[in-house]
């Protein structure tokens, strides 16, 4: 990813910034959306993975919606030039002000999340006299088998509709004038590398479509969520998604009813390879049982590590002149006044000094958008490549 001349370039950039290859991001999404049409998938892309402009714009001119959980988000996409018929709305916790501001832009749909915020959408777009799409958020109690933390499909997490309260949801669909039911909406957790748990996703949504339509509900859409994963490990062997192993499945297993639509949720796919976190090294420390490298980028920078123990790969950018020498072990950390604050235990680099550039990899999605301002750090800065002028190349 990093070429000599990039190198040079970045030396004489202040640090921290995230760096955004745009021609990557491209070629991801070119790839992404030629797969998805060729199965007829319509795929919304997850602002919560990302909402820099310059990223935002690209995506939407490779003719992807959005999906978002909150209203800011939702200001954010139409701001970007989406169209509101391409815009979804997800969230345990939409606000009255959230809801009614998207009744206002005519968003395509509300994936709604329990029975109570039907009943409120319903009052407010009374108040409008209009009538808002809605699709049900069902949890489908399917083990994601990602990290605890970023589960979202199971019966002990707070997100969507469970099984058990359908009748009910079904009931005051039926007593809400102000409700269309375009569909159903799924999503059962992020960073899933196992594809077979779209299969068994695939199984739950077959037999509520069936549930659905057996009570007379003729579904449009069956929005199945985000949640494929990427390769932290080796981002330059895998610089792009299997999107073509991840569509295949949905369009394998899933039994659309006819005329029905698949839609999609991806965020990280799409943008987690793109993105660097590049950094300064400020000391390098050698105590009694560790190297340390401490650089001018922390958790406030790239939280996933502190948060998740997220593994993210680490080099050491080397300017044309240098050899690499001896490899080195180091805990590389961050200058925050936290003992999480750290990117990586037992790093093997090259021998590293004060002033060497560090690229921690794979960082495009759920980085600059977590980024924090704790111990007053400055604003995240960000350095972008070139765009293609052809995506076919
Ligand atoms: C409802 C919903 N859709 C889509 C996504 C995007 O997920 P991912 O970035 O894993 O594709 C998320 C985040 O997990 C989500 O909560
Ligand atoms: N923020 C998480 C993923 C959560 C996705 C949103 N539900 C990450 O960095 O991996």
């Amino acid at each position: 990813m990093f070429d000599a001349n990039l190198i040079e370039s970045f030396f004489i950039q202040e640090t921290p910034f995230y760096y955004y290859d745009l021609t990557l991001l491209q070629k991801t999404l070119s790839t992404a959306k030629q797969v998805a049409d060729v199965h007829g998938f319509q795929v919304h892309y997850a602002l919560k993975a990302n909402f820099n402009d310059r990223i935002l714009n690209l995506i939407r001119e490779a003719g992807f919606g959005a999906d978002c959980v909150s209203g800011n988000e939702v200001r954010k996409a139409i701001e970007i030039g989406f169209n509101a018929g391409d815009v979804v709305f997800a969230g345990v916790g939409k606000s009255d002000k959230e809801i009614s501001d998207a009744l206002d832009y005519d968003i395509f749909a509300f994936n709604v999340e329990s029975i109570e915020e039907l009943k409120v959408i319903n009052a407010l777009a009374a108040d409008r006299g209009k009538k808002a799409r809605v699709a049900l958020r069902i949890n489908p109690n399917v083990d994601a088998q990602t990290h605890q933390y970023i589960t979202t499909g199971l019966d002990e997490n707070k997100f969507g509709i469970a099984y058990w309260q359908l009748g009910d949801a079904v009931e005051v669909l039926g007593q809400s004038e102000h409700l269309e039911l375009i569909g159903i909406h799924f999503h059962i957790g992020s960073q899933i590398i196992d594809l077979n748990v779209f299969k068994s996703l695939c199984v739950k949504v077959n037999e509520l479509n069936n549930w659905f339509d057996e009570r007379g509900f003729r579904l449009r859409v069956l929005n199945v969520g985000g949640g494929l994963g990427v390769d932290y490990h080796q981002p330059d062997v895998h610089p792009i998604p299997d999107f073509r192993s991840y569509f295949s499945i949905f369009n394998d297993f899933l039994e659309r009813k006819p005329g029905q639509e698949v839609h999609f949720e991806l965020g990280r796919a799409l943008v987690s390879q793109c993105g660097s976190l590049i950094s300064r090294v400020l000391y390098v420390k050698n105590g009694l049982k560790k190297n340390f490298l401490i650089l001018d980028a922390g958790m406030t920078e790239l939280m996933r590590p502190a948060l998740y123990q997220a593994y993210h790969q680490i080099e050491k950018l080397t300017a044309a002149t240098e050899s690499d020498e001896e490899q080195l072990r180091y805990d590389v950390v961050g200058p925050i006044c936290e003992s999480t604050d750290c990117f990586g235990k037992e790093v093997p680099l090259p021998k590293c000094e004060r002033g060497d550039l560090i690229a921690i990899r794979t960082a495009g999605a759920y980085g600059e958008v977590m980024a924090s301002r704790y111990n007053l750090r400055d604003e995240i800065r960000y350095v972008y490549s070139p765009v293609l002028t052809d995506v076919s190349n």
